[in-house]
């Protein structure tokens, strides 16, 4: 097929919309009207509206007995210990983390909270690995006075005592504000980035009984173990409830992993200040991006299954005119979605099949920062299931995608056509990442088909490759840094909104019984979005087959 063309944009629908449109869609409403109501709720606590608050460190922390204990606990990497006086507490597995409860003094958060809900301009993230709320850097903020006066306790304060207690050197620090309300999250990532050395946040929930937060509230910090190769492992090691007055901090790694567990209350919004301690350039920062995902298998063409077409598909498919017209609309938009692609009875056993038979086996696909939904191990398959799968593989497919596509799939000019197949299962938390292993080296053709469809779940978006340059700057969603280098961030948010309008190449909208066909250039990358607990899925969970075939 002669296409050098990536794919183009002809498909468009409202999660596309939403993820190209990071922050208009939101400027309008934004989330302050939902927050009104808190808003009155803390004002109405002692102090929040007063003109002369002035955010104080909490005395205790400055003491020199407990900053030496502190920082021997640190040096000594125990599995958890806690100071009496203060309750700070070190847990020292699977990657050191500092919590320091009750960071100011008292009335302190209820006045920040008031702060932030009343004057902040928050702009929606929106990406494979987030979606939240976020201010931009505090240096920038002259107009809230108790932000910018956590900035300052924070440079003055906060971090020449870090640098003793950590014995790093610590040169300046990055601050946002975040948001995350019912539905966000923060999928796992390492905030490794250029000079980061310690990643901290300050965790406020001032509303009357839910200064801590429990498990139905969902938010918590997760913290993974990774394995030999620094991959993230599930399950998740550990969760550290979001905590009023709370301070959390680690140093940032190459084992460093972490997300913010999906937001799971209408109640309230997850509140915090977050950002990092700069110094140094991270050691573990250029090893880092060697670190590459693990790439799918690909294998020959299966010559000796000989599926019968006529009676799988719908016959419509079988007609060479409509073969025709397929190739033609793939040439011209380098996709299309065939409906109703099998016999309906076949599709019909087949899902029944999957919601039902308990001896398929599933496992659970990592690594954590890559992805995270199950795989269906393909040795189990049986019946109608295992002979779809079949077909994919066949060279019978290799065929009809030839006369689809023209591509060398099939026949004397097919050198060495390959193919790999994949059936996952989606439910509520599963997601893919854009990174390496998605990135296609060559041109490949992809099959999306799905069974048990739900609106929502398993939505998977193509980019274009200029997004890959994102991660230098993105992984960290680094707000920005201090002083000066703020004009040149804002700049760079900038282009970055540029970037994201025009990468998007294609949505995938889940139906049932369609057979997506893409035919995506070398560099094109995609991902499958996060299916957050607000997508209904009663009627179970989602299955893909996934294929891609190279010539
Ligand atoms: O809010 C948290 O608990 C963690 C936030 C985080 O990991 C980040 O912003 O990089
Ligand atoms: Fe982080």
């Amino acid at each position: 097929m002669e296409q050098t063309s990536p794919l183009k944009p002809n498909r468009r629908d409202k999660t596309e919309d939403k993820l190209v449109d990071t922050e208009s869609a939101h400027r309008e409403e934004g989330p302050q009207k939902k927050l009104a109501r808190l808003g009155e709720s803390v004002e109405a606590t002692a102090g929040a509206g007063d003109a002369d608050v002035e955010l104080t460190l909490n005395k205790a922390y400055l003491q020199k007995n407990v900053t030496q204990w502190l920082q021997s606990a640190w040096a000594k990497q125990v599995p958890s210990t806690k100071e009496e006086t203060t309750g700070a507490q070190i847990w020292g597995e699977p990657f050191q983390i500092c919590l320091l409860p009750d960071l100011l003094e008292r009335n302190n958060p209820p006045a920040l909270v008031h702060e932030m809900i009343n004057k902040v301009h928050w702009s929606r993230k929106q990406m494979d690995l987030y979606e939240f709320y976020q201010s931009t850097d505090l240096s920038n903020m002259l107009e809230c006075r108790l932000l910018a006066n956590f900035l300052q306790v924070l440079r003055k304060q906060v971090r020449p005592w870090l640098e003793e207690i950590t014995n790093l050197k610590l040169d300046y620090v990055s601050a946002s504000c975040s948001m995350y309300s019912c539905g966000d999250y923060l999928l796992v990532h390492d905030d490794l980035l250029k000079d980061r050395q310690i990643a901290f946040i300050y965790y406020m929930s001032p509303w009357q009984g839910v200064e801590e937060w429990n498990e139905e509230h969902g938010g918590c910090l997760e913290i993974f173990s990774s394995d030999d190769q620094c991959y993230p492992q599930f399950p998740v090691q550990r969760k550290i409830a979001p905590k009023n007055n709370q301070f959390a901090f680690f140093k940032v790694g190459s084992r460093s992993f972490h997300q913010v567990g999906e937001v799971t209350t209408y109640d309230y919004p997850r509140l915090t200040i977050n950002g990092w301690f700069h110094g140094a350039t991270n050691e573990a920062f250029a090893a880092d991006s060697s670190r590459a995902f693990p790439r799918l298998s690909y294998l020959q063409p299966d010559i000796n299954y000989k599926p019968k077409l006529g009676l799988l598909l719908n016959d419509v498919y079988l007609k060479a005119a409509t073969r025709r017209s397929i190739q033609k609309r793939i040439e011209e938009n380098s996709e299309i979605c065939l409906y109703e692609f099998f016999k309906r009875e076949k599709f019909e056993l087949a899902r029944a099949q999957l919601l039902n038979d308990d001896s398929l086996t599933w496992r659970r696909q990592g690594p954590a920062n890559a992805h995270n939904y199950e795989l269906m191990d393909l040795s189990s398959a049986k019946g109608t299931v295992q002979e779809l799968l079949q077909l994919f593989r066949s060279n019978t497919m290799f065929q009809l995608l030839r006369d689809f596509t023209d591509l060398d799939l099939y026949g004397v000019d097919a050198i060495t056509p390959t193919c790999s197949v994949e059936l996952q299962r989606w439910s509520h938390g599963n997601y893919t990442v854009l990174g390496d292993g998605l990135v296609s080296d060559e041109n490949t053709l992809d099959l999306v088909y799905y069974l048990n469809a739900a609106e929502g779940a398993a939505v998977i978006t193509y980019l274009s490759p200029e997004v890959e340059q994102r991660a230098a700057h993105e992984n960290g969603l680094d707000p920005v840094a201090d002083g000066d280098l703020s004009i040149e961030q804002d700049e760079q948010e900038e282009e970055e909104e540029e970037c994201h309008d025009d990468s998007v190449l294609l949505t995938i909208t889940p139906v049932d019984n369609a057979l997506n066909i893409v035919y995506r250039c070398e560099g094109t990358t995609k991902f499958t979005k996060y299916v957050s607990r607000n997508t209904p899925l009663d009627k179970g969970p989602v299955f893909v087959i996934s294929c891609s075939y190279r010539e």
